[in-house]
């Protein structure tokens, strides 16, 4: 109705025609509805009082796309959404600190955030985690179902390639599952291939994307190099990349998360960073709903551009979820390789999830 409406009215102006008086009420109508707000959307965050939860508290807090914004965690909850409450912006924050209260916290969610559960320490590697955080994902997408089957579900807990098709099934036995509407965020894996791509090539960061597929840990993390897009002097700086200097991004890239684990020394993963990818998915999810156009993020999703059921890549998100999974694109011949070469292992870890889904 409201996107009608300012259709219309633009091109009422922009043709000039009617009624003499068309263009100063189409004007009228064109601001009318530049002053509204957005549409109300509700955010849930559960795992708010962790090491990405919090910052992650603090960016929906920031964005004007959140009308409300629900904190929920086992522990440590009411002093996180006290604090991040005080900022003047949109979102109405509330805190939810028990199982009994993650109902409410769910209730009229548009978009569920889920960074719950434990990160790795050094050594490990983010199946290790598996134990605890299956378990953990299991719960949550329980009550999901139960309280807002039609939210999108933004999976952020390790190891996503088994949390995502955990939560599928889960969402399937409760009659609540749709494929458009569940993302492992993948968001870090762009980030990293980015701005290791843009300092080796001397491009400015901002400048640069490049696409990630396949999965989220290790070999299954595929950075497609060959499609790297600059804005400025792309094709001089590409050609100048040896297939050495692919090959180590590629390699710095699948082990990014180790890189910080073993920085950090035992205190935990990626947050910060992982908090800068994880608002700009959210983000994106909320303005594909709002209707905005051409919105596009790599993110695990449920697929058949390969014979795996679930497999990461561009995905460009509407007022539903997932518009299109789209396709791979052209790869060099080293990315089909390692195309390849992941296969076994992301197999191997989605079958994991949906066995212990369904059997626990
Ligand atoms: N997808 C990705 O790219 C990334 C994923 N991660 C993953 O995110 C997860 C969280 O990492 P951090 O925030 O650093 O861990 P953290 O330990 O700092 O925070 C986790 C939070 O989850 C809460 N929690 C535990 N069980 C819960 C439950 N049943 N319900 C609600 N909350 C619960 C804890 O109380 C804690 O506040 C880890 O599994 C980590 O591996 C981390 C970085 C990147
Ligand atoms: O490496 C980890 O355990 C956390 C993570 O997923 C990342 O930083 O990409």
């Amino acid at each position: 109705m409201r996107a009608s409406l300012i259709r219309s009215a633009g091109n009422a102006l922009r043709k000039g025609s009617g009624s003499p008086s068309s263009a100063p009420s189409a004007r009228i109508i064109l601001r009318y509805y530049a002053s509204q707000p957005p549409p109300e959307r509700k955010v849930a965050i559960l795992g708010a009082a962790g090491g990405i939860g919090q910052p992650l508290s603090l960016l929906m807090k920031l964005n004007p796309l959140v009308s409300r914004l629900a904190l929920y965690d086992i522990a440590g909850t009411p002093g996180v959404a006290a604090d991040v409450s005080h900022i003047n912006t949109r979102a109405e924050v509330s805190g939810y600190a028990s199982e009994e209260q993650l109902g409410q916290a769910l209730e009229g969610s548009d978009v569920v955030i889920i960074p719950a559960g434990v990160p790795r320490k050094p050594g490990m590697t983010r199946d290790d985690l598996f134990n605890i955080n299956a378990g953990i994902v299991k719960s949550l997408c329980t009550a999901i179902s139960k309280y807002c089957p039609d939210a999108i579900v933004n999976m952020i807990s390790n190891p996503v390639n088994s949390t995502v098709p955990i939560a599928a099934e889960v969402f399937k036995k409760a009659g609540t599952y749709n494929e458009k509407k569940l993302f492992g965020v993948t968001t870090l894996d762009v980030l990293r291939a980015k701005t290791f791509y843009a300092a080796k090539a001397g491009l400015p960061a901002a400048d640069v994307n490049v696409p990630v597929i396949g999965g989220h840990a290790g070999i299954t993390i595929l950075p497609l190099f060959s499609q790297a897009i600059s804005s400025s002097d792309f094709q001089s700086r590409q050609e100048s990349l040896s297939h050495e200097d692919v090959r180590a991004l590629t390699k710095r890239t699948q082990d990014g998360g180790t890189e910080v684990v073993e920085a950090k020394a035992g205190k935990g993963s990626a947050t910060l960073s992982m908090t800068y990818g994880g608002s700009i998915f959210a983000d994106a999810c909320l303005k594909g709903l709002n209707g905005a156009p051409d919105i596009v993020e790599c993110s695990f999703v449920q697929s058949s551009i390969t014979e795996l059921p679930f497999f990461a890549s561009k995905v460009k998100l509407g007022r539903n979820g997932i518009d299109e999974v789209q396709g791979l694109g052209t790869l060099s011949d080293f990315e089909k390789e390692g195309l390849e070469n992941l296969k076994a292992e992301l197999k191997s870890s989605i079958e994991k999830g949906i066995k212990f889904a369904n059997e626990s």
